[in-house]
Parts: C-alpha cells; sequence; structure tokens
C-alpha cells in the first residue's frame, strides 16, 4: 500500500502511525466516511463543531487502541541473572502488579479493562521490570479476549527469559457485559496462567497471591 501524504489533511505523526500499520490515507478517509455514515444512522449529528471531527478522531482512537498489533516481544532485552543456574531451593519470585491495561473485546469490539500481576521465578535470565508492562499492553492492546491475553503474556516470557516458572494474573471489566447485554456491571472476570514451577506447586501459587494481596 503507498502512502501519498497530504500535509494539509494530516499530521506528520499520523503518517507515521498510518505508515506502521499499513493503511494508507486514501483507506483513512474512506474509514472516515463509513464512520460518519453509521454515527448519523445512529442519531448524531456529525455536522456541529463538537461532532464534525468525530469520526476521524474515534479512528485515531482505535488505532491508538490497538497499537498492540505493532509491537514485538522478541525485541525484549534480558539481562543475566545474578544467580545463574538459579537452583531449584532458591525458587524466588518477582511479580510485578497491578499493570493497568485497556483492550478490545473481539466479539464486540467494545473495551475490557482491569489489572494484570505478573510473576517469574528467574533462571539464567532476568528482565528489566518495566518490560513487564510492556509485554501486557503489546498482548493487551488488540482485539482479543481476555483468557488469550492472559496465556501471550505466560507464553511469551517463557520464551524470552526460559525461567523456571511464570505466574500471570488478569482481573478485569468488560464493558459488553456491563454496557449492554445482561448489564453485569460490578462482575470481574479473573484469569490466570501457571507454568514451569507454579503448575506443580501450589504453595509457589499462594504465596504470588500472597504477595500481590490477592485472594486465590
Ligand atoms: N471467554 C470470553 N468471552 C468473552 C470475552 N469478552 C466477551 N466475551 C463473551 O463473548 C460472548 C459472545 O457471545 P454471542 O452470543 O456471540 O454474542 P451476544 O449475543 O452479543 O452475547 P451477550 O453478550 O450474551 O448478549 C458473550 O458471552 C461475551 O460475554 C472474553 O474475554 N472471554
Ligand atoms: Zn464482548
Amino acid at each position: 500500500m503507498t502512502l501519498n501524504i497530504d500535509l494539509d489533511d494530516l499530521e506528520f505523526e499520523d503518517a507515521i502511525e498510518l505508515k506502521q500499520r499499513h493503511i494508507s490515507v486514501e483507506q483513512m478517509r474512506t474509514f472516515e466516511g463509513y464512520m460518519a455514515e453509521i454515527f448519523e444512522a445512529l442519531g448524531m449529528n456529525s455536522h456541529t463543531p463538537g461532532t464534525e471531527d468525530t469520526p476521524k478522531r474515534f479512528l485515531k482512537a482505535m488505532l491508538d487502541a490497538t497499537e498492540g498489533y505493532d509491537g514485538d516481544p522478541n525485541l525484549i532485552k534480558v539481562f543475566p541473572s545474578e544467580h545463574p543456574n538459579g537452583s531449584k531451593s532458591h525458587l524466588s519470585q518477582v511479580i510485578e502488579g497491578p499493570i493497568h491495561f485497556f483492550s478490545l473485546c473481539e466479539h464486540h469490539a467494545f473495551p475490557f479493562f482491569g489489572q494484570a500481576y505478573v510473576g517469574y521465578i528467574a533462571n539464567e535470565h532476568i528482565l528489566g521490570l518495566s518490560k513487564l508492562t510492556r509485554l501486557v499492553r503489546v498482548f493487551a492492546k488488540r482485539f482479543s479476549v481476555q483468557e488469550r491475553i492472559t496465556q501471550q503474556i505466560a507464553s511469551s516470557l517463557e520464551a524470552i527469559l526460559q525461567p523456571q516458572g511464570v505466574a500471570v494474573y488478569l482481573e478485569a471489566n468488560h464493558l459488553c457485559m456491563a454496557m449492554r447485554g445482561v448489564r453485569e456491571s460490578s462482575a470481574i472476570t479473573r484469569t490466570t496462567a501457571w507454568r514451569g514451577e507454579y503448575e506443580v506447586s501450589a504453595e509457589l501459587r499462594s504465596e504470588f497471591f500472597a504477595t500481590t494481596n490477592l485472594r486465590p
């Protein structure tokens, strides 16, 4: 797809973002037209000063909310552990959280959002703590389901670090259940993924929840 950048029409940063997402300016204009038609049909007067740019703003917001598709977890840098060849008798956990995340449910394209807690037991490598947050966001900022994000975080951390174990816990509110459908606004969806030592040790799982002040 070619990018024919019209700077009168588009800010420079937007053009770069579109290029990264393989979306052309022409496509964006077409999408804006579709969105204007949909918003009008739903009842919006799209000719007021407040709403005339709403289709464009909405599309930009959707680009932002789905920028996880651009992320590559394999680029995350690791460091050698201070205790190489991590001994099984030293199953000390690194636990990060709450890591706030926002995602879009792939069934309704409505947001779901909440907090993730990620733990691991190092082997030969560790990573910078901020990378755990980056990892969560790479998988959350897509159209997805909570179960998949949970498993993807666990799998990619396993692949990056080859640790002795990985624990992932997510809790979220799903607007598709709160704003529509069953209209259950207080229910929280909880998902877990356990890998390695966490799979076999109830004690490690309890320690993970105790450290994060969560109830198992
Ligand atoms: N497993 C799972 N389901 C989800 C997630 N987010 C939304 N859903 C569910 O996806 C389902 C889609 O079901 P459908 O019956 O096809 O859609 P629907 O008629 O809009 O369903 P209702 O929400 O029950 O009105 C719903 O039950 C949602 O609650 C998620 O992260 N994981
Ligand atoms: Zn949904």
